[in-house]
């Protein structure tokens, strides 16, 4: 029998050992988040590795050549035709999908085996993305009225140099390069535009402004460049950007990459308009709404470095336009553009045309086939108030 000062003694043993078990057993556990947390690392370390071998070896591999696709064939091989060579049978990298295959599109090719590398996105066409390109407009200086001051300078700065350069020559001055045409909206600025291309029996190209950078995301800069590479090949032309604020306002901080797009197509904007000498045969037009938010950038000279001023048409102005729509309707001899004018101030010419189109309908809707003042009435009360509540003749309760 062990004596009790033997069995204590073991006692003391186990109570240490097992102390000395525990912290073993936490050691273990620490080695074992250590050794979970360096492969982790490990890992982690080999991920940037193999992306910066791949960014080398991007950057040492040779320059792709361009090429269009001619034919696909089974196999992953296809026939392509190099820009400047003949056609080829070659093979497809591995990480093309074959649906993006399709016989016409641009490719890229290496440059020793000619395997096609990549599918390249199509260039845009401009006139399916939307531009609008009239060979020659329809429009003539006799559809517009009021706006004879600014026709004069428009056509002072647009349509004499494409018609008589030999004025600008033989004075020694350069025309204006690019005009800007300045008011609220549906005041005839498109219209002058389109009557000025007409003149000169120019292309008219329009643009919008919201359109390159809201529709066409990522593309604004190469739709302005495949754009004015149009129009000097159609030239002589006039390229319209309306809604010019929209790619040309102010440069803030650029934040988002909404912001980074419209910065793009700006910048490429201003080189198109830089690469134009001002006697060449393209003319740039731009309009705007919001002249006070534009970047100082568009307005240096050599840019859009003639302003013209586009109000909303005076009393006499509205006659005009009040006769050059009525001129295409079948009106009461009642019907007075002087009256129709004076009891419209504040309208614009675009807001003159619906008081027209409206007063036609109520007419028809009335199963008469003469449009009578009293449709004009009517017309016009209702358009002026769909449009916003402006210059309603005021109300005869306030002065009875
Ligand atoms: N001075 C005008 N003479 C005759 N019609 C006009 C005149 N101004 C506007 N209009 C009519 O209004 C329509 C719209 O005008 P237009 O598109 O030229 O305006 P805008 O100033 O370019 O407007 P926005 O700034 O909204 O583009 C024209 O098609 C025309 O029928």
């Amino acid at each position: 029998m062990p004596e009790d000062s033997e069995i204590e003694e073991l006692k003391a043993k186990i109570v240490t050992l097992e102390d000395r078990n525990v912290h073993l057993m936490q050691d273990l556990q620490n080695a074992e988040n250590e050794k979970r947390y360096s492969e982790s690392e490990l890992f982690r370390l080999q991920k940037d590795v193999a992306r910066i071998r791949g960014e080398l070896e991007r950057l040492k591999s040779p320059p792709l050549v361009i090429g269009s696709l001619r034919d696909v064939l089974p196999d992953h091989k296809v026939v392509v035709k190099s820009s400047t060579g003949p056609d080829f049978v070659v093979s497809v990298s591995q990480y093309v999908d074959e649906k993006d295959l399709i016989p016409g599109s641009r490719v890229t090719l290496n440059k020793q085996s000619l395997a096609v590398m990549e599918v390249l996105p199509a260039p845009l066409d401009p006139v399916v993305t939307g531009a609008e390109i009239i060979d020659k407009p329809n429009i003539t200086y006799d559809d517009i009225g009021g706006l004879s001051k600014q026709m004069l300078e428009l056509r002072e700065a647009v349509e004499d140099p494409l018609n008589r350069p030999e004025l600008y020559k033989k004075v020694g001055i350069e025309p204006p390069k690019g005009v800007l045409l300045v008011g609220p909206p549906g005041t005839g600025k498109t219209l002058m535009a389109k009557a000025v291309a007409n003149a000169t029996k120019a292309t008219f190209i329009r643009l919008v402004g919201s359109e390159l950078v809201q529709k066409y995301i990522g593309e604004g800069a190469r739709l302005v460049r495949e754009l004015f590479e149009l129009a000097k090949e159609k030239a002589p032309s006039i390229v319209f950007i309306d809604e010019l604020d929209s790619v040309g306002a102010k440069r803030a901080d650029v934040a988002t990459s909404g912001d980074r797009e419209v910065q793009r197509t700006l910048m490429q904007l201003l080189s198109e308009l830089d690469g134009f000498t001002p006697t060449g045969d393209v003319k740039i037009i731009g309009a705007t709404n919001r002249p006070d938010i534009l970047d100082d950038a568009l307005l240096r000279p050599g840019r859009f470095d003639r302003i013209i001023e586009v109000g909303l048409p005076d009393v006499e102005g509205r006659q005009q336009i009040f006769k050059i729509h009525l001129a295409h309707m079948n009106v009461s001899k009642k019907v007075d553009p002087k009256k129709l004018a004076e009891a419209t101030e504040g309208v614009s010419g675009a807001e003159i045309k619906s008081i027209c189109t409206e007063a036609g309908m109520l007419a028809i809707r009335a199963d008469r086939d003469i449009v009578m003042p009293e449709d004009f009435d009517a017309a016009r009360e209702k358009v002026l108030d769909t449009d916003r509540n402006k210059v309603k003749a005021p109300p005869t309760y306030l002065y009875g």
